[in-house]
């Protein structure tokens, strides 16, 4: 996103395409109740009215036809969502209505607001710190409690002050070192070198650890069933689903193409995929589904490894890349096995025996032990950032002064790049790429 033209008086629509009950024209920036005055007609001007109130009226287009009863809100800059004067047009929910008072804005001199410009104005106002903004898309996007709960925390700001909390021990270890390096004779107690670094290093490192729940809890995670044909996959995705999405037969090779399924599991978005049995075969067909089972379980973020218990264990070719993120199944635990290995969960799809321990086993490898009422880093690019502090921060433990030095600044650098306090701009327009229009 360019940064011209950030003075300019925007608009867009706020609410979802589509009909509603209502919707809303946002209108930001320095001509903001100008326009309203013009777009909006009640007992008073929305230019005469006091931040903080609604006005009853009807909304105008060119030469007063009336568009729409509706409201308008009046915020006064700096309180409001982007900190500058700001007017709300709350219409019938119509995009035939919504379209027609946008187009009339507009025509009075806003421009379109670019995706993400609400909430970057409202960044760049220090409304909201680089994590927040996040959390907002996240919110908006957000379509289960786990999501909700943690883009929630996000929002009310804990990840910046989680962030901020460690750059202060960071600080502190600096200034210690600073002190040393200037009056080398003073002596300054070794506890105040150690101590805080040592905080700050076990803080950051925690943190580090809640990135890979905070991802999958905001966007979700994949999860491959790979194993040899008949071994139970189709079997076992429908009875964690609760209704039959996959077709099962006692003919192995049954699955070809893979599918995919939506699940919920403990608040966790999950897909679920199917796959074909894996093994050798001549079936052109047959032999691309293989191919193509191979390839889902190298990008899943987790694999339940199915072998049936009631025929002896062929293992599953070594070169298939399941790496330590899988989850390894004994199916068709009704039956009585020809073998047991006290490192596979045994499940049956017929008496749902093992589903509950599975669905647990599955939650904990996702989420694992990330706190759940902890803010969590929940993008690519706040765990990056935080990765790259933690790795300066070990750096300077065992560093000469003024080295460690260097290290610890380059810390509270990523730190700063994390809470958006000091991030580029290229850094921060990846951020807002992301935004719909409206936001
Ligand atoms: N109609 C409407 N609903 C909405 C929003 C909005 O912009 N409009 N929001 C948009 O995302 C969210 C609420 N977020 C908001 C955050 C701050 C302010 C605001 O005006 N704050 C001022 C005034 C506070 C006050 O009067 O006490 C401030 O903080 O100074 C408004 C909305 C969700 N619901
Ligand atoms: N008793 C019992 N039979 C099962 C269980 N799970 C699967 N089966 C049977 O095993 C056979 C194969 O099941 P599928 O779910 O189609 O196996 P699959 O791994 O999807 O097989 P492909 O798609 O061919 O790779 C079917 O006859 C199922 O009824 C189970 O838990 N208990
Ligand atoms: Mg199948």
């Amino acid at each position: 996103m360019t940064r011209t033209g950030l003075s300019d008086t925007i608009a867009a629509i706020a609410t979802a395409p589509g009909s509603a009950g209502v919707g809303i024209v946002r209108v930001s920036g320095p001509e903001a109740l100008w326009v309203a005055d013009r777009v909006f007609r009640g007992r008073r001007r929305p230019s005469a009215t006091r931040g903080g109130r609604f006005l009853f009226g009807q909304l105008t287009g060119e030469g007063g036809e009336v568009l729409d009863e509706g409201l308008c809100l009046v915020f006064r800059g700096p309180r409001s969502y982007t900190g500058e004067d700001v007017a709300e047009l709350q219409t019938h929910g119509s995009p035939a209505v919504l379209g027609s008072v946008l187009a009339r804005v507009l025509e009075l001199g806003a421009r379109l607001a670019r995706p993400g410009e609400f909430t970057l104005r409202a960044y760049l106002a220090g409304r909201l710190d680089l994590t927040q903004a996040e959390a907002v898309l996240e919110l908006v996007s957000a379509g289960t409690d786990t999501a909700r709960r943690q883009a929630t925390l996000g929002l009310s700001g804990a990840l910046g002050e989680r962030v901020e909390g460690i750059g202060a021990q960071v600080t502190r270890t600096l200034a210690a070192l600073q002190a040393m390096l200037d009056y080398p004779e003073e002596g300054v107690p070794e506890e105040d070198r150690a101590l805080p670094l040592a905080a700050a290093e076990a803080e950051l490192s925690a943190l580090v650890h809640t990135a890979r729940a905070g991802q999958v809890a905001t966007r979700g995670a994949r999860l491959a069933l790979i194993g040899r044909p008949n071994a139970g996959k189709s079997s076992l995705l429908n009875a964690l689903l609760g209704y039959e999405r996959s077709i099962v037969t006692p003919i192995p090779g049954t699955t070809r193409d893979y599918l995919e399924a939506q699940l919920s599991l403990a608040g966790v978005p999950v897909t679920l995929v199917d796959t074909a049995g894996i093994r050798e075969t001549a079936d052109e067909v047959e032999a691309a589904g293989v191919r193509q089972a191979v390839t889902l379980a190298g990008s899943a973020d987790l694999v339940l490894a199915l072998e049936d218990g009631t025929l002896p264990r062929e293992p599953l070719p070594a070169e298939l890349p399941l790496g330590a993120r899988a989850i390894h199944v004994r199916t068709k635990a009704d039956l009585s096995p020809v073998w047991d290995d006290p490192a596979t969960l045994p499940v049956s799809a017929v008496t749902a025996q093992g589903l509950p321990e599975l669905r647990e086993a599955v939650h904990a490898a996702l989420v694992g032990d990330a706190a759940r009422g902890e803010a969590w880093l929940t993008t690519e690019r706040q765990a990056d950032a935080a990765r790259r502090a933690l790795a300066h921060v070990r750096a300077a433990r065992d560093l000469p002064d003024d080295l460690a030095s260097y290290e610890l600044e380059e810390a509270l650098r990523a730190l700063a790049e994390l809470t958006g306090r000091d991030a580029s701009e290229d850094v921060v327009d990846a951020v807002f790429r992301n935004f719909c229009v409206g936001k």
